[in-house]
């Protein structure tokens, strides 16, 4: 493909994402995977020439550009050795007329930003939320250590107060490693240390979806104990078996949950967990670093959805904990609608309960419990509290 030929393919591209974005459809990675399936002729180095002019392009606009095109004379506007594509030639872009409207560069829709502001979230700090992610892993202490596997690893960086965190090269080949390294960002590592997981606990995992951190649970827990991972979603449950299988982890028990039947599965287990987890479902707005079209999906309407979802999963985790033991709510979430304002209505609400003070590595206190920003900790962003149950 020419450099003009890839112009085009992101604009092509671009014009699905923007469309999927506005009406829920499939995500950016999905529509980039299924177009290059139907053009074979593309070799890997256009596919990556696409995909980063795609995501460059992503990255640039906060609010939804009406088209791919509006959005690649916006990036064009940046870089001139992409202008220079806009060249009317085969399969390039028509050039760019001096009066052609653009998209307008931005962090986030002005509505977002507003609330990410008033949820203390500086300009220095909104800035850093659609930068680059690193890949970090967390080391599977079922079956491996740091120690150990350091050495088969090029350049791996330690994170300071995750011993189980290395920092990889973008691109390292995982798959000889498959097991014993789970793809986790340092965020999400730090934020389940506040289950304080140990051997011999009954943890309820109650939005494991592909299960993450019930992972990262078994490893702390060293396989002794017993987790439920619970979610309404049977994709993503089904893709905790293999993983969990490839991982060592025998203590995992997939809880397929009927929406809006929850509680009749939940119901033997009311008060039998030490620690339930809530990674409640967000609107991800502390993901954008890795998952920057979904600041194009949001509204006002959507987040509501969440915080009312958010809701209904604390009250339906509460009875499951056992008399003074501990309720984790975690989302990955800069908005305090979704939560320190929860955590706050929660324990407003269930005035025999307590927070409890979390000491993690990364993070700031926030509420009553603490955030984690890709500007001040280089993870995604994360609010976590931990709550007590009266004994
Ligand atoms: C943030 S994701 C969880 C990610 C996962 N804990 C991990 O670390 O990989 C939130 C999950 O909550 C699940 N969920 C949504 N509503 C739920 C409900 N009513 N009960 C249980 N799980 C629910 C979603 O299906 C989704 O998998």
């Amino acid at each position: 493909m020419t450099p003009a030929a890839r112009t085009q393919a992101a604009i092509d591209l671009l014009d699905a994402i923007v469309a999927a974005a506005a009406d829920n459809g499939a995500a950016a990675d999905t529509l980039i995977a299924r177009y290059f399936a139907q053009r074979r002729y593309a070799g890997s180095k256009d596919r990556r020439a696409v995909r980063e002019l795609v995501y460059a392009a992503i990255r640039l606009l906060g609010e939804r550009p009406a088209n791919g095109r509006d959005a690649m004379v916006a990036l064009a506007k940046t870089d001139p050795a992409i202008a220079a594509t806009f060249d009317g030639s085969t399969h390039a872009p028509l050039p760019i007329a001096a009066n052609e409207d653009t998209a307008t560069p931005g962090i986030a829709p002005a509505w977002l930003m507003e609330r990410l502001s008033a949820s203390g979230l500086s300009a220095e700090e909104q800035g850093a939320l659609t930068g680059r992610a690193p890949l970090d892993v967390r080391v599977n202490t079922l079956l491996a250590t740091a120690d150990a596997i350091a050495p088969e690893l090029r350049e791996p960086q330690p994170i300071v107060g995750l011993p189980d965190a290395l920092r990889l090269p973008a691109g390292t080949d995982l798959a000889p490693f498959a097991g014993r390294l789970e793809v986790q960002d340092a965020g999400s590592q730090a934020v389940t240390l506040a289950a304080a997981a140990q051997p011999g606990m009954t943890v309820v995992d109650l939005c494991a979806g592909a299960g993450g951190k019930s992972l990262a649970l078994a490893a702390a827990m060293a396989n002794d104990g017993r987790i439920v991972a619970a979610d309404i979603d049977r994709a993503r449950l089904r893709r905790l078996e293999p993983r969990a299988t490839a991982a060592g982890a025998t203590i995992i028990e997939p809880l397929l949950l009927d929406a809006g039947r929850e509680a009749d599965a939940l119901l033997p287990l009311r008060a039998a967990a030490d620690v339930v987890l809530i990674d409640a479902p967000c609107s991800g707005t502390g993901t954008w670093r890795r998952n920057p079209e979904a600041r194009w999906r949001l509204s006002p309407a959507r987040i509501d959805r969440f915080v009312a979802t958010q809701r209904h999963v604390l009250a339906l985790g509460a009875p499951l904990v056992k008399p003074g033991g501990a309720l984790v709510y975690i989302v990955c979430s800069l908005l305090d609608a979704e939560g320190r304002n929860q955590v706050d209505a929660f324990l407003a609400a269930h005035p025999r309960w307590h927070a409890e003070a979390v000491s993690l590595p990364l993070g700031r206190l926030h509420g009553l419990g603490v955030r984690l920003t890709p500007a001040h900790d280089n993870s995604d962003g994360f609010f976590v509290a931990r709550l007590r149950a009266p004994c």
